[in-house]
């Protein structure tokens, strides 16, 4: 066994990128998922409207679920204001290690909290292990079918306010029908889909953006 994908991935990055420049490595991930080897980044087209809708919420705190290897982390920890914070969750160990590298080497660590384990483990403790008391701003980008359930257990536990704002990856590819069906028949969601196309293809893919009402 040689390396991982990820872990040529963080090799990419370490080449090509300029340390402590997020763009670059952005830049470095997309030419090498675009021309070497796919990878299930959100990627460069989704991570425009990523990035536009982030710049419009401008997010004291953000959760991200599924780090993967960093990418859409680095993305819109670059974004965030001075004090601001961004916890994301992982949970396959060797994703965790590197997409920590890939952080450290953007130089976003001081915004990012990377914490390993299952989101819904996790989500019930965000509260008394990072003080937090709401979430700004959700990127769901995790298994597809916790989507949903992740959800509802961010209700429960009191962690969205009026106006946070829910942006959802692969709605359409690999999909997440079930979260759809929920955000778009809840009266407790306004919510529109973002057209675009999978990562580094011609498929179709895109983002359900849901702002819940309280
Ligand atoms: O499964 C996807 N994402 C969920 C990732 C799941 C893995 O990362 C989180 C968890 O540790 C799991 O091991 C995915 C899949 C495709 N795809 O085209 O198959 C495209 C995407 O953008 C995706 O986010
Ligand atoms: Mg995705």
């Amino acid at each position: 066994t040689g390396t991982s994908r990820p872990q040529r991935m963080l090799k990419a990055v370490q080449k090509n990128a300029t340390k402590g420049d997020p763009q670059s490595v952005i830049s470095a991930i997309d030419y090498y998922c675009r021309h070497k080897e796919w990878a299930m980044n959100v990627g460069d087209d989704k991570g425009l409207i990523l990035d536009s809708v982030l710049m419009e919420v401008n997010p004291s705190t953000v959760l991200e679920l599924g780090t993967y290897c960093g990418y859409s982390t680095v993305r819109i920890a670059r974004l965030m204001s001075p004090g601001s914070k961004l916890i994301t969750v992982e949970f396959n160990p060797a994703f965790a290690e590197v997409a920590r590298q890939i952080i450290a080497y953007a130089g976003l660590q001081d915004k990012v909290t990377l914490v390993e384990g299952s989101s819904g483990d996790l989500i019930p403790k965000m509260k008394e292990r990072f003080g937090i008391k709401y979430f700004d701003f959700v990127f769901l980008d995790h298994w597809k079918d916790s989507y949903a359930p992740d959800t509802k257990l961010l209700e429960d536990c009191g962690l969205l306010k009026k106006g946070t704002v829910l942006l959802a990856d692969n709605v359409i590819c690999p999909g997440a029908p079930e979260y759809l069906k929920y955000v778009r028949n809840s009266p407790r969601y306004e919510s529109r889909y973002y057209k675009s196309n999978l990562e580094y293809t011609k498929a179709e893919d895109g983002l359900e953006k849901s702002v819940f009402l309280g």
